[in-house]
């Protein structure tokens, strides 16, 4: 009875105000699966294509109306009478429909909007959660927030170069007890800007986003803010960044306009060395740009063996950049954005492929949220231990925190918090 009987597909708004799609599958026993579609600011070059319609009298050119209609008018009959419960045969229609390398025909967000909208509709048909329809009764690993409570780079329009500061409750006892402790520094966080004069305006992802200028004096007030809280900075909660380096790499050099410093790929590594040795730092996302494939090798062998070294842009969710990462020894762990890919078959075979390598695997949200949860489900799904959906101010981020705080109390005393382990820390 999970025999797809009806697609559809509309334009809904997004986090920033923008069009994004948002799909039903329905099956034959009146099962319903709904998902909405991510869309990130600061892209990866290598991404799948979200399909955007151009025309500047709607929504000054973001309009998502073409991918409405690829769903509506070509992947609805395409899928239709295929089994929903066959995720694989369902995302491998699609994507041969669409017939390129990059989806860029029918647009990932046309197929991520269905391809998720049927693990849901399957997962509703068996009666069972999406984190257990996806990933079986060993699902129930809880994992490690990444909170973003200093926005910057594209995130915000203060000078700070570095996108992401985040708070990871590495600590906590429990996932709850994790969004309570991140809960508790974004308050303290937010006193002690406003005591010195600052703004607590927040940016895309709910952080704040101050008029800083270094990467310095954003760790000194996240460090402060998590002991003036009472926590033990890299015991109770440790700390985690993506500079989002793709971003200001330029003619071969990091170009920190923020900062008004030009580092070589030599001197900004040395420079990230720094902050890990003076900071309790550790993860660091995208520390090196997508491009320089010489600089992630470099940092890597420095600073792999003690910091959680998370690829984003350079792997792109795509398997086969994973792999060639792998072998090439680029980074340690990798970023998982479900539009990145496009559909959730190929988002899982490269969660596995990470695994089976010993890299770690980070859930991710985009900056253009929904209140769609379904990373939340995934995280517990494929048991990667970690998530980063942004802060805890803005219900496109609390929505993810507060579903995994539901599927903890729904699994009792099965569930586990993942802890320091997940990001691979050993000291
Ligand atoms: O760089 C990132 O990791 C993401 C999410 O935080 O941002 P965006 O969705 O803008 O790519
Ligand atoms: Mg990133």
């Amino acid at each position: 009875m999970t025999v797809i009987s009806r697609v559809v597909a509309r334009e809904i708004i997004d986090s920033r105000g923008n069009p994004t799609v948002e799909v039903d599958v329905e099956l034959r026993d009146g099962s319903l699966g709904r998902a909405a579609v991510p869309s990130g600011a600061s892209t990866g070059a290598r991404e799948a294509v979200e399909l955007r319609d151009g025309d500047p009298t709607r929504f000054h050119g973001k309009g998502v109306r073409r991918a409405v209609d690829a769903v509506n008018e070509r992947i609805a009959d395409a899928v239709t009478g295929l089994d929903a419960e066959d995720q694989a045969a369902v995302d491998a229609t699609m994507t041969e429909l669409d017939g390129t390398d990059t989806k860029s025909n029918l647009g990932a967000n046309a197929i991520l909007g269905v391809s998720l909208a049927t693990a849901k509709a399957a997962a509703t048909a068996h009666r069972l959660p999406l984190y257990r329809y996806v990933g079986g009764v060993d699902a129930r690993l809880l994992p490690v927030p990444m909170m973003n409570i200093v926005n910057g780079g594209a995130h915000a329009d203060n000078p700070l170069d570095f996108q992401e500061f985040m708070i990871a409750p590495i600590g906590a006892g429990s996932f709850a007890e994790a969004v309570r402790m991140g809960s508790e520094v974004f308050h303290t966080l937010r006193r002690s800007l406003l005591a010195a004069g600052h703004s607590v305006n927040v940016g895309d992802e709910g952080g704040f986003a101050p008029d800083l200028r270094t990467a310095e004096e954003a760790l000194e007030f996240v460090v402060r803010a998590v002991e003036e809280t009472g926590y033990k900075p890299g015991t109770d909660i440790t700390l985690v960044m993506d500079p989002a380096t793709s971003e200001f790499f330029r003619d071969g050099v990091y170009d920190y306009t923020g900062e008004g410093v030009r580092r070589t790929p030599a001197e900004h590594a040395d420079y990230l060395a720094e902050l890990v040795d003076r900071y309790p730092v550790a993860s660091i996302e995208d520390p090196m740009a997508e491009d320089d494939h010489e600089g992630w090798r470099d940092l890597t062998a420095r600073l792999g063996d003690r910091c959680q070294l998370t690829g984003d842009d350079v792997f792109c969710t795509n398997e086969t950049l994973l792999r060639a990462g792998i072998r090439d020894g680029i980074a340690n762990s990798i970023l998982v954005k479900v539009n990145q890919i496009g559909t959730l078959t190929e988002t899982l075979a490269t969660v596995t492929a990470a695994h089976r390598a010993g890299y770690t695997v980070v859930m991710s949200h985009r900056s253009g949220e929904t209140e769609d949860t379904t990373i939340a489900d995934l995280a517990v799904a494929t048991g990667c231990g970690q998530i980063k959906t942004g802060s805890l101010s803005r219900s496109d981020r609390t929505a993810k925190y507060n579903q995994l705080v539901r599927i903890e109390e729904e699994l009792g005393d099965r569930a586990r918090y993942a802890g320091r382990e997940a990001l691979g820390l050993r000291r």
